[in-house]
């Protein structure tokens, strides 16, 4: 062993971080990455953002910030907890430390559906929707939207959906016939994801999710008012278009985390990615077929081979194919067959999902609010017609302001998200106190900050709506609230449909879609809450989407009890 000497100089001391780093360098160079990154996510990000000031939520993980709390099910959505606790404009924390902004501010609304030059849809959310589902009105913006608009806007005006209105009736007395199918049938038929507990079994009546039975019948009517198609999804039969369709939705599961930090999903080497792609494929070939069956059609009525008068009304793609083909559209505001193609899923993504459960959450709401719902049998029985036409249907007035609750309390498409494109200045009704204790009356976005355009917090809020605001009270329509006449809406004083620019297309057909289902649903049959009380869930997603409390694993559902209107009155 070496002695050393007391005298001898100190050997220098190295220090402890220098011999890990040189013992150690991937190690270090991962924390070194690693640090470096929680730096720029979390303490870099805020202190740079440009709205920090607008008060908001903690974070409750460090990871997702407050993703967990939004998409967690949840009978009062988290956002609509949040306005109520920190005001009408808040931020909050989303995924890696970046932020969302929002608000239910009326002028703030108005401001960002209208300028859709300054706010867009994510361009990550669009690129991914639209190599999933076609590049239609749905995932386009700028002057590619505006010119598939001009030439989408004709089908879906009031005339046109006057013409489809015999495909509404048929397709709700189908539903109707279904329904009571289920309630004569002595057989055991399966109605619910799980089956009735002893106290849901009540004679005469019977438990039924309500939502896959609307789901089949907005689907029928989207395919069959839509683009001349049979689905044939109250009959249960198998459909090749129907089923690619929803494997896509399924497997895009996928794509959710790579769109929260803007990578490009659809190059990721992965099965799901391959499968989607080959779901798109069978889904693009039967569109293909469908659009050029229709110009064959469109070829033979102008060469006069076909009687106009046999046929019952244009459909929504014969509409607009009519629309491209006027003489004096320029060629470069016509669409392209693709185009025209990828109208076809993007009305299905628009159309269906979000009809079905308008009217699940609407059944919902009257099965729990049976004063409301035997005013409207009242209102409805008194109509001699079985048929009415769009006209009368939409002038039955507690009808109309039953739809009216519906879609404000439960709007279907709780939030649309958008990304600023270029720094702004939204300006703001109601000052709101800032984290620092002052006032702000209008709030600074950067270019590429991502907020989201509120529509159930609005609908709800009780700056515009009341004290009430979270009831439903059909009655409030009676007279007109002051404050609610400034919502930038496109229908109704609600958000529902959204304001501006890229505002629904589909809404008139959506409302007489739903008036006509509710017209003769609650016709024929009386709605009540299951004995057993079950609670429902909001998941909040593009769709605000009904759980089971408890049978979460069941999926979505909305049982209802329901009974022939004969054995309840
Ligand atoms: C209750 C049912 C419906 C609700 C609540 C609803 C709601 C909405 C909302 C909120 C938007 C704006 C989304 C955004 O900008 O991010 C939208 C857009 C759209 N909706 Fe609907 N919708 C419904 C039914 C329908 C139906 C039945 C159709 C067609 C058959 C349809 C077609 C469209 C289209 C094409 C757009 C895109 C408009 C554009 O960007 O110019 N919707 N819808």
């Amino acid at each position: 062993m070496a002695i050393i000497p007391l005298d001898a100089p100190a050997i220098p001391q190295v220090p402890f971080v220098t011999t890990f780093v040189t013992a150690h360098p991937i190690i270090t160079s991962v924390v070194a990455i690693l640090l470096l990154l929680y730096i720029y996510c979390y303490p870099y990000t805020e202190y740079t953002l440009a709205y920090r000031n607008v008060p908001g939520p903690p974070s409750s993980s460090v990871l997702f910030g407050n993703l967990p709390d939004i998409v967690h099910d949840q009978t009062v959505p988290a956002p609509m907890q949040w306005f109520r606790q920190y005001g009408t404009t808040i931020r909050y924390s989303y995924f890696l430390g970046a932020h969302r902004f929002t608000t239910t501010d009326a002028r703030a609304v108005e401001f960002i559906a209208q300028h859709t030059d300054l706010f867009v849809r994510p361009p990550q959310l669009s690129r991914v929707l639209g190599w999933a589902f076609g590049h239609g009105i749905l995932t386009v913006e700028g002057e590619a939207h505006k010119r598939q608009r001009r030439v989408l806007n004709p089908a879906f005006g009031a005339k046109a959906v006057r013409g489809m209105m015999p495909i509404f009736w048929e397709c709700a007395y189908a539903l109707s016939q279904k329904l009571d199918g289920f309630l004569d049938s002595s057989n055991d038929v399966v109605t619910c994801p799980s089956p009735p507990v002893p106290v849901d079994r009540v004679p005469g009546a019977r438990k039924i999710d309500v939502l896959k039975y609307l789901g089949q019948a907005t689907l029928d009517i989207n395919g069959r008012a839509g683009f001349d198609y049979e689905f044939g999804s109250l009959e249960e039969r198998p459909n090749a278009l129907a089923e690619s369709f929803n494997s896509i939705w399924t497997e895009m599961k996928v794509t959710i985390v790579a769109i929260l930090i803007d990578c490009y999903a659809e190059k990721l080497p992965l099965r799901e990615i391959r499968l989607i792609e080959h779901y798109r494929g069978k889904t693009r070939a039967i569109a293909d077929d469908i659009v050029q069956r229709k110009k064959r059609d469109l070829q033979a009525e102008f060469t006069e081979k076909m009687d106009r008068k046999t046929k019952m009304g244009d459909d929504l793609v014969t509409l607009l194919l009519r629309a491209n083909m006027v003489p004096d559209l320029p060629a470069s505001q016509k669409l392209s067959d693709e185009e025209v193609r990828d109208q076809i899923t993007n009305f299905i993504l628009a159309g269906n999902e979000t009809s079905a459960t308008a009217l699940a959450w609407g059944l919902m709401r009257l099965a729990q609010n049976l004063r409301v719902q035997h005013k409207l049998r009242e209102e409805l029985m008194a109509v001699t017609e079985d048929h009415l036409d769009y006209d009368e249907l939409m002038a039955l007035p507690y009808l109309d302001k039953v739809t009216r609750e519906i879609l404000r309390l439960d709007p279907p498409v709780p939030g649309a998200p958008r990304m600023a494109a270029a720094d702004v200045v939204v300006p703001l009704a109601t000052p709101i106190r800032g984290r620092n204790g002052k006032m702000m009356d209008h709030v600074k976005l950067r270019k590429g900050d991502q907020l989201v355009a509120s529509m159930i917090e609005v609908n709800r809020s009780k700056e515009l709506w009341g004290e009430d605001a979270d009831e439903f009270k059909p009655e409030r329509y009676d007279k007109e609230h002051p404050t609610t006449l400034k919502v930038p809406g496109v229908w109704g004083n609600v958000m529902t449909f959204m304001g501006g620019p890229h505002n629904c297309l589909g809404y008139r057909f959506a409302l007489a879609m739903i008036k006509s289902i509710l017209f003769v649903l609650i016709r024929n049959f009386e709605f009540e809450e299951l004995p057993s009380k079950p609670v429902f869930l909001y998941k909040i997603g593009v769709v605000l989407r009904p759980y089971v409390e408890g049978e979460e694993s069941a999926g979505l559902q909305m049982p209802l009890l329901v009974r022939p209107v004969q054995q309840a009155e």
